[in-house]
């Protein structure tokens, strides 16, 4: 097992002590009486469209539709696919392909995506209504339904803006409670997404299982976001994703931004041109700046390409691995201005959050944690 696998399950098994002392129950807010009524509606719906977390599409499955409805009147959004790049989603929408089941990746914030899911709901709910409702004078409901956090109420809002938009509908547009923190939808609502045929989207309060996942899942969840940061210390959770983004080669593409200033100047142009203002001018167009614009996420990145490639242990060992992580954690204080005279345990918690933030909003580059079933690490 990997090291970064390894305190992944460190993770894990401190949040199902900590559940386990909780008597098992999750710190979620959703009542039982709530997520009986999710699996009451779920039978009438014209359509389901289960919404997972493209990082994580395995780990993500919402265990009530795992059995139920059948795979025809189902679709698995694997959503937040700006996070893992196109790539990974094809191949996963060929596993699903393999196991019939209908499967698309999008990302809630793209219309290009958005407008290819709606014609996907919409395709896909006139084939189960079958041709005697071919005049498509009729309505039909589609339930969004998760785990927390995979971005339901995100998808629901898109959906409904572009479906009104296109269908030419007047009134006001409404607006499902997007956050960062899961858990944060309450209630079923519905939103109109198309007309003839009337189809309306059922935002639904997130999910999860009463059944404590394995400790591999677990570790996943709370590292992209589904489970909050409130049964592990955020400071474990970060070293998880240090771990797995130094055994990846992502830091590799950030080698551009540890060249030092005088390195930067000489492949620009040599150092008489820059006398000439002009020409300073020219170069300072020409040196390579960071889409982002963010000069803390350039020196998040700087600092995580100059402390792996100046470390000459070897990452495949746990110990080794862990010596890496305390120096980039000190390291990282700098680059996201945390005073160094802090105590340690804040200073660690303040950089923990930080950087779980940059990873969960895709800045620090592509993961995608689970393996496809087959594929050897
Ligand atoms: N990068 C990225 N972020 C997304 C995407 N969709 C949603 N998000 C973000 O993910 C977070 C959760 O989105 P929500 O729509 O509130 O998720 P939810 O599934 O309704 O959450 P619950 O209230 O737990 O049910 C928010 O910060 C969104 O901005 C996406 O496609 N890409």
């Amino acid at each position: 097992m990997s090291a970064a696998a390894r305190l992944g399950r460190r993770v894990g098994t401190t949040a199902k002590e900590e559940l386990r002392r909780n008597k098992g129950a999750w710190r979620d807010p959703l009542p039982a009486a709530a997520s009986r009524a999710i699996a009451e509606r779920i039978p009438l719906a014209d359509l389901v469209v289960q919404v997972r977390d493209a990082r994580i599409p395995l780990s993500s499955e919402c265990e009530i539709l795992r059995n139920y409805p059948p795979s025809l009147k189902q679709i698995v959004a694997l959503n937040k696919m700006d996070l893992v790049g196109t790539s990974n989603v094809k191949a996963w929408m060929g596993y699903f392909r393999e196991r019939n089941c209908i499967s698309c990746g999008v990302n809630a914030h793209n219309k290009e995506n958005i407008k290819q899911l709606l014609s996907l709901i919409q395709r896909r709910v006139s084939e189960l209504k079958g041709a005697d409702q071919c005049d498509n004078n009729y309505t039909a409901t589609v339930m969004l339904v998760g785990i927390p956090n995979v971005g339901k109420s995100a998808l629901v809002n898109a959906l409904h803006q572009v479906g009104r938009i296109s269908a030419a509908e007047k009134g006001k547009l409404k607006h499902a409670t997007v956050s960062p923190e899961p858990g944060e939808t309450k209630d079923i609502r519905s939103f109109k997404i198309g007309s003839h045929p009337n189809i309306y989207v059922l935002d639904t309060p997130a999910i999860l299982s009463p059944k404590v996942p394995n400790v591999d899942i677990l570790s996943k969840l709370i590292l992209t976001g589904a489970i909050g940061d409130c049964l592990v210390r955020r400071k474990e959770v970060a070293q998880h994703f240090l771990a797995i983004h130094n055994s990846s080669e992502q830091y590799k593409k950030w080698a551009k931004l540890s060249m030092k200033d005088n390195d930067r100047l000489f492949l620009n142009g040599t150092t008489e041109q820059l006398t000439s203002s002009g020409l300073h001018m020219k170069h300072k167009n020409q040196i390579p700046t960071d889409h982002t614009q963010d000069c803390v996420v350039q020196d998040v990145r700087r600092t995580l390409f100059e402390t792996i490639s100046s470390f000459e242990g070897d990452v495949r060992c746990e110990d080794e691995m862990e010596a890496l992580i305390a120096r980039q954690f000190t390291a990282l204080q700098e680059a996201f201005h945390v005073s160094i005279e802090s105590e340690e345990d804040d200073a660690h918690d303040k950089v923990a959050g930080k950087l779980l933030n940059l990873f969960r909003t895709g800045r620090l580059g592509h993961y995608i944690l689970d393996n496809l079933p087959g594929y050897i690490q």
